[in-house]
């Protein structure tokens, strides 16, 4: 029995005052973590505020990024040791943002899925096609040629704590949404790919977001999914209600 996952992303948003006054919206009303697991990615600057806030909640914290080296000469990168440091429970990497506007390969984030686990931290893995790869009925392939390269080398234990979160480039700040149905098919298709690599156990406990204007009104479709086992949300994950709303969206 796979728990759910209903994970913010608040890309480049938010300043660590406005961190602070988001937790204090969310206090007291997300669930508990047995039931829905509630996941805030934060920009670097606001992680601080985010670790400290979510202490003794049930809001578990993520960074948006981070490098695969742990330290060195690498000026403006995080580095994942401390991050681990700090706190945070989960990196998100592989982001159609992070791979379109700074292009990362999957080689960059195959290396930073390993530095996040060796790190004792977990990754939430992005992957997702174009509108043009859908159209071009490529999407399947993509999407499983991502997923296999990002999890390179991983274990079986590893991946079966790995969080996959499949994002169709297409739907992302769009408002329009994958509909049930398309998202299903994708993320059913992630999982026998996994199947594929290591077996029906690492297959059956991995986790798998779906991620594209999820919102308050669309979650339930989703979630009903036999595959999806969660969102990654970015616009509606911001505003405190919305956010409760989406995590409570079993009630
Ligand atoms: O990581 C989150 C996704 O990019 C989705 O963003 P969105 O919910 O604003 O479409």
């Amino acid at each position: 029995m796979r728990t759910p996952i209903i994970a913010g992303n608040w890309k480049m948003n938010k300043n660590p005052e406005e961190t602070q006054a988001f937790l204090d919206g969310v206090k007291g009303k997300l669930p508990e973590s047995s039931k829905v697991q509630t996941v805030i990615a934060a920009p670097a600057i606001d992680l601080s505020t985010l670790v400290a806030g979510a202490k003794g909640t049930p809001l578990q914290t993520a960074a948006e990024n981070s490098y695969f080296e742990d330290e060195g000469a690498f000026t403006g990168e995080t580095s994942p040791k401390a991050l681990k440091e700090m706190g945070l429970d989960y990196v998100v990497i592989g982001h159609s943002e992070r791979r379109g506007y700074f292009h990362e390969t999957d080689e960059d984030i195959n290396k930073k899925a390993h530095a996040i686990f060796n790190n004792g931290l977990l990754p939430i893995i992005c992957c997702g096609e174009s509108l043009a790869q859908r159209e071009a009925g490529q999407t399947e392939d993509w999407v499983a040629s991502q997923v296999e390269a990002a999890l390179a080398g991983l274990s079986a234990d590893q991946v079966k704590v790995a969080v996959i979160a499949y994002e169709p480039i297409w739907a992302i700040g769009t408002g329009k949404t994958a509909t049930a149905d398309q998202a299903q098919a994708v993320v059913a298709h992630i999982r026998a790919t996994v199947a594929k690599l290591y077996d029906a156990d690492v297959a059956d406990a991995v986790r798998i977001l779906y991620g594209g204007s999820v919102k308050p009104a669309n979650v339930k479709e989703l979630m009903a999914k036999p595959d999806i086992d969660g969102g990654l949300v970015g616009g509606a994950s911001m505003d405190p209600e919305s956010f409760i709303a989406l995590a409570n969206y079993q009630d």
